[in-house]
């Protein structure tokens, strides 16, 4: 059962290049800002270092970034009271973890719990990267598997979820925004 008083709770997914996380910042850049914005992805190669660069320079002055490649529920937490806050994105995070020598069952408990017991507006994006073939690696598998189920239980625990197809927003749980 939702407490109803909670701030709302929105899960973005989508393929890459959907158009996900363009649609994921409208809708918090659609609430009074300051605006916070926890970036999980790490830049590997020179391609990720100017796609980010990018990102930063294109956000408006009332975003306030905050790198969290895992510590992401104390980077939820730290964000001031009230401010909406978006995450961009679970799956990099899930990568980062299981690249890691955390634990991932705990770590995604943990997130869910920090969602449902939100104290702030949050937008969360994810990748749903189940759609392709069966993975012929037990590492893409056991990723392709801990990514379905923790879009499930963020599902469970979020107002609404929207699936982004081609740019275009399909509403999958909760009202038409
Ligand atoms: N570290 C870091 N990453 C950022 C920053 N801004 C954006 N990103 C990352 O950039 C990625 C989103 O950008 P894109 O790669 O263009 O999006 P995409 O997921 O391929 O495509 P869409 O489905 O269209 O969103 C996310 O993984 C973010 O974490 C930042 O300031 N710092």
């Amino acid at each position: 059962m939702q407490d109803t008083d909670l701030p709302i709770a929105h899960l973005v997914l989508g393929g890459a290049r959907s158009g996900k996380s363009r649609h994921a910042e409208a809708l918090v850049r659609a609430m009074p800002g300051p605006w916070i914005y926890i970036a999980t992805a790490e830049a590997r190669d020179a391609e990720m270092l100017e796609r980010i660069a990018r990102h930063r320079h294109d956000r408006e002055p009332q975003w306030r970034t905050v790198e969290a490649p895992r510590a992401l529920v104390a980077a939820i937490a730290a964000a001031p009271e009230g401010a909406p806050v978006l995450v961009d994105c679970l799956t990099l995070w899930l990568t980062n973890i299981m690249l890691s020598d955390e634990d991932v069952e705990t770590a995604c408990r943990q997130l869910t719990e920090a969602v449902a017991r939100r104290r702030r507006p949050l937008v969360l994006v994810a990748n749903e990267v189940g759609f392709g073939i069966v993975p012929d690696n037990a590492l893409a598998r056991r990723f392709r598997d801990h990514a379905g189920l923790l879009n499930q239980r963020l599902a469970a625990v979020v107002d609404q979820v929207t699936l982004v197809v081609a740019g275009l927003p399909l509403t999958v749980k909760g009202r038409d925004r």
